[in-house]
């Protein structure tokens, strides 16, 4: 049985459909019942990549650590930052050797990118910039006192804060952690994941394609997947799944058995199990139905059967879901793009939608012109792998004609696809 007793909050908007819950409602009722996970690890910087700090990590060294020269060239004294300076070269010094002692008046030292300055030098003068006669050095053009000279610190400081909690670290930041000489970085646990399908045609003709479509959008470094298969329309069965997957996991994530049929019977199995669950209706096309709930430490989030809704579903509401329980500092993906219609077309009202849309051209501002990839349908795939992201549309929406200005989310920028 659908219980929609949970939709206590009025809807905001008259632009939606009576009854039906907005997205923005729905992800908020969801994520209101999410913490981030409790634990962590300690990983060297480069076995961290893509998971979530769990504390700041703090810089081990200075950056630069010592005064150092930008360029190969020759260090000089202040004394011989004047025309008709000639001072002689009293050594070399290559990046990984000690400094040495200071410079004094009348000495240039050959340096090379990176080495460490003595103490004294006041300029690097390049080496293109130098005419070098009988060991001795007189620049073509004098450089100012400090050029080419990278200052112990400039960069950061030993101690300074480097990066925030929250933050998910990418090669950029694995780069920092380096040369910073972090040796390990608080990064939280993996959110605990078990997937499943529900329903007894899968298997037959009827292939599960939304099990490994879900995978492949959790095969994230700050997830780890239990994959409990296929389940049947059996709800002793579903139930003893749901109250064995409550232990060890944070999320419980299935698909199909959840739109309130005498056949669906997941939302039900999970309150049998001892669990809590609500059944929605959402303002939201595709992926009107959605349960959601939680047994012992798992929250549970039901998505819908047709894959189109699976999917809408999962990127919507699953992906915020995931990142508020991996710690992350924002829910939100990379904002959407600027787009235009190729073409017109009329929808029914009511619900906000996400449409498989492809890139067919540009405007005269470089603006992707977009088309549907191809007759819609909560159940075809086809035009899902034809597109090249969802453009949206907002509730109210009847009517798209060419040239309107639409939100376009691309898969690869906006939700890590492909
Ligand atoms: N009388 C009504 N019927 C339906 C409604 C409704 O409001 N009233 N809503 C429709 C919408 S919209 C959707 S979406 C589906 C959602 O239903 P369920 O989540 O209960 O999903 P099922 O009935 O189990 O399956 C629907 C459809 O999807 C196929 N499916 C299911 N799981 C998978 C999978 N893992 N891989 C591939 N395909 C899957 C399944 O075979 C069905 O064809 O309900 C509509 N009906
Ligand atoms: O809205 Mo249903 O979720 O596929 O089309």
């Amino acid at each position: 049985m659908p219980d929609g007793t949970l939709i206590s909050a009025p809807l905001a908007c008259c632009d939606t459909a009576p009854g039906l819950l907005p997205l923005a409602a729905a992800r908020e009722r969801l994520l209101r019942a999410a913490v981030p996970v409790v634990g962590e690890e300690a990983l060297p910087p480069g076995m961290a990549l893509g998971r979530v700090l769990a504390a700041a990590p703090r810089a081990a060294l200075s950056l630069p650590p010592f005064d150092q020269s930008a360029m190969d060239g020759y260090a000089l004294h202040a004394a011989d930052l004047a025309p008709g300076a000639a001072p002689r070269v009293a050594r070399r010094i290559t990046a990984g050797e000690a400094a040495g002692p200071a410079i004094g008046a009348g000495e240039a030292v050959r340096v090379l990118t990176g080495a460490a300055l003595p103490p004294g030098a006041a300029a690097v003068v390049m080496e293109e910039h130098v005419a070098l006669r009988d060991g001795r050095v007189s620049a073509r053009r004098l450089p100012r006192p400090g050029a080419n000279i990278r200052r112990r610190g400039e960069d950061l400081a030993e101690g300074d804060i480097l990066l925030a909690p929250g933050m998910r670290l990418d090669a950029r930041h694995v780069a920092l952690l380096a040369a910073a000489g972090v040796g390990t970085v608080a990064v939280r646990r993996q959110v605990r994941v078990a997937l499943l399908s529900n329903g007894n045609e899968l298997g037959t003709a009827i292939r599960d394609s939304n099990r490994p479509m879900l995978a492949a959008l959790l095969a994230r470094p700050e997830v780890t997947l239990t994959d409990l298969g296929v389940l049947p329309d059996d709800p002793e069965a579903l139930a003893a799944a749901l109250r064995g997957a409550a232990v060890g996991h944070d999320l419980i994530l299935a698909s199909g058995g959840i739109s309130g049929s005498d056949a669906d019977h997941l939302p039900g199995a999970l309150r049998a199990a001892g669990g809590e669950a609500a059944v929605l209706k959402l303002a939201l096309k595709p992926g009107k139905p959605l349960a959601h709930g939680r047994i012992g430490g798992a929250l549970c989030l039901f998505l819908p059967g047709n894959p189109l809704a699976a999917l809408v579903g999962m990127l919507t509401l699953g992906r915020p879901l995931l990142a508020r329980l991996a710690g992350l500092a924002t829910e939100m993906g990379p904002a959407p793009l600027a787009a235009v219609a190729a073409a017109g077309f009329s929808r029914k009202p009511g619900r906000e939608e996400f449409l498989p849309a492809r890139i067919i051209d540009q405007d005269g501002f470089g603006l992707p012109l977009l088309e549907p990839s191809g007759p819609f349908g909560s159940a075809r795939l086809t035009p899902l792998a034809a597109a090249d992201g969802l453009l949206w549309l907002p509730a109210a929406t009847e009517r798209v004609a060419p040239g309107d200005m639409l939100r376009f989310h691309p898969f690869a920028a906006s939700f890590g696809l492909a």
